[in-house]
């Protein structure tokens, strides 16, 4: 028989788009989703069911108990977005999901206060027995000598990972009297210093601090960053406290610095294996442990059940969520700035592969003016509008890049200051075809195209557009006019650029349906057309 631990909760909603949780997730996120999809909450569901199920998911939503691994990520035939409620990714295949152009989001924000505080009731349950001296007290003992402590004020906090939650401990720490060593080697010295905190190397840390508290994120890197060596280098007074991830601590070489007296304790909220199957973890007496209660505060679950609600729903919508963890990560305002130049890049893009006679081999994009240092969503805009169109793909500013380089599609920038007279362009350039190059603006918050190869036009960039490149004569406006006409096409708008009066001409001609082939064929045989496309942006 199947086991399920809760019943299937269901609600259904007029809509299609279909989300499945599988870990407990506040009220206040389900009823948000709820407003937009049909939401399906299947905890504890076993690893086999969730790999059945998944293809009928357009969203999962899990905390850290759900292994996300390649094998669910393929099953997901209409995935598309993976929401963390809450912080640490290390479960979510995360190269599987970028592959595949599944876009993962996560809550880092509302849970961080929780992690922290838990780290500082970690510390005062080992500085003070605490659990010891109330498991004593339940088992009907009145011992005041045993539980004696330490003080935590003028002992010195080391705090392995300087980011949200390692910068709330510090504050906690600083404001009990403490003095605070951090080692981050991706930090800024000046924010270190703003907090009162010093930046210290490892080992330097390790050898003075009395309590080290960990806040790192589980990588390759960090994987056992607290061995038998580092362990080695502790104080046999101090204490560690992990509300990080067990993956981060050798487990083994620990227990055995506790056994031989280099260690007086340590605190653990997180293990390499959840449950822990160690059973020397959660029973050794120098060890405080809780079952991963680190963001497990009514505030805090409320918190993320929100914060990951909100961005998966901005996903699903296509729109780039703020915590998306696979994805550049912009400031809010560099990302409303640069909105309407990533629409433009796309439909340029889609203009331009459609003017070539081959799919590109490569594309130069050359940015004119003051655009933001990093063009990383205006590459992937390209690469999308680029690929698209020629072939089956899914593609997204998160495996844009990735499908670039399978493709073999070489994507080389460049960036200059305006020399045209204009604010910002952006022009796509393809090795191959005739009309190699398009160029762009943003005017009057609208995508057009100013330049397509030698000539210069401005056309919003929408809909279905005939390109006939012609010899400048009179008449030919009129003769492509009349068949069009003829065959009940309805033209929206037309521009003509040339090189010089009488020399070389494009004509771009907008229409509200796409013509028949045969009507195409009839504008190639007037005499001086020299070329016709038909495209769709
Ligand atoms: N126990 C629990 O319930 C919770 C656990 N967490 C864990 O805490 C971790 C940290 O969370 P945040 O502070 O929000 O993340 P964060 O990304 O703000 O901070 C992590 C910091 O670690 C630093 N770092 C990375 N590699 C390092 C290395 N090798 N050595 C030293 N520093 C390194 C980064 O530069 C960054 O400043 C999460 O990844 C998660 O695993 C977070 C929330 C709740
Ligand atoms: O946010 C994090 O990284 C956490 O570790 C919290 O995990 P949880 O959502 O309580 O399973």
């Amino acid at each position: 028989m199947q086991e399920v631990a809760q019943p299937i909760e269901r609600t259904h909603r007029p809509t299609t788009t279909r989300i499945l949780v599988t870990e407990p997730l506040a009220e206040s996120g389900l009823a948000l989703l709820r407003e937009e999809a049909e939401v399906d909450t299947r905890y504890k569901i076993p690893h086999e069911e969730l790999v059945r199920i998944i293809p009928e998911y357009d969203a999962l939503i899990v905390r850290s108990g759900t292994k996300v691994t390649r094998d669910v990520i393929e099953a997901g035939e209409r995935l598309r977005v993976i929401g963390r409620a809450g912080t640490g990714v290390d479960n979510i295949d995360l190269r599987a999901a970028t592959e595949r152009g599944i876009i993962v989001v996560n809550a880092p924000t509302a849970n961080c206060i929780a992690a922290a505080e838990h780290a500082i009731a970690l510390m005062f349950a080992v500085a003070r027995n605490i659990p010891q001296a109330h498991q004593a007290m339940q088992r009907g003992e009145w011992d005041r000598h045993r539980f004696v402590g330490t003080a935590v004020v003028d002992k010195v906090m080391g705090i392995v990972g300087f980011g949200r939650v390692g910068g709330e401990v510090a504050r906690r720490a600083r404001g009990l009297g403490m003095r605070v060593l951090a080692y981050d080697p991706y930090l800024p010295r000046e924010r270190a210093q703003a907090l009162g905190v010093e930046l210290v190397s490892l080992e330097e840390l390790l050898a003075t601090a009395d309590f080290i508290s960990l806040h790192v994120p589980l990588v390759e890197s960090t994987r056992n960053l607290i061995n038998a060596e580092r362990l080695a280098l502790m104080k046999p007074t101090a204490y560690l406290i992990n509300v990080a991830r067990g993956g981060v601590v050798d487990e083994d070489a620990l227990i055995q610095a506790l056994d031989e007296g280099r260690l007086a304790g340590a605190a653990l909220d997180v293990f390499s294996e959840e449950p822990p199957r160690d059973t020397r973890l959660a029973t050794h007496p120098k060890i405080v442990t809780t079952p991963h209660l680190g963001a497990s505060t009514t505030e805090a679950q409320i918190g993320v059940a929100t914060e990951v609600a909100r961005a998966v729903l901005m996903s699903l919508r296509g729109e780039l969520a703020p915590t998306t963890v696979n994805a550049p990560m912009l400031a809010p305002e560099t990302l409303r700035e640069l909105r309407p130049f990533v629409d433009l890049a796309e439909r340029l893009a889609r203009l331009a592969v459609q003017l070539v006679a081959h799919g590109p081999s490569e594309v130069r994009i050359i940015y004119r003016g003051a655009f933001n240092e990093d063009t990383r969503l205006l590459r992937a805009a390209v690469i999308k509008g680029l690929l698209e169109p020629i072939g089956e793909y899914h593609v997204n500013f998160v495996n844009a890049d990735l499908l670039a380089q399978q493709r073999g599609l070489r994507v080389v920038e460049e960036r200059h200051t305006a020399t045209d007279g204009l604010s910002e362009t952006i022009e796509v350039r393809l090795t191959n075809g005739d009309y190699h190059s398009v160029q762009g603006a943003v005017l009057r918050g609208s995508p057009r195209v100013i330049r397509i190869g030698d000539f210069w036009i401005d056309l919003e960039l929408q809909g279905c557009m005939l390109l006939c490149r012609n010899q400048d004569r009179p008449g030919m406006i009129g003769k492509v006019g009349a068949i069009l006409g003829e065959a009940d096409v309805n033209i929206s708008f037309m521009q003509v650029g040339r090189d010089q009066p009488r020399g070389q001409a494009v004509m771009a001609i907008g229409l509200d349906e796409e013509p028949p082939a045969d009507v195409l064929d009839q504008i190639r045989a007037i005499e001086g057309i020299e070329d016709v496309r038909l495209v769709e942006i």
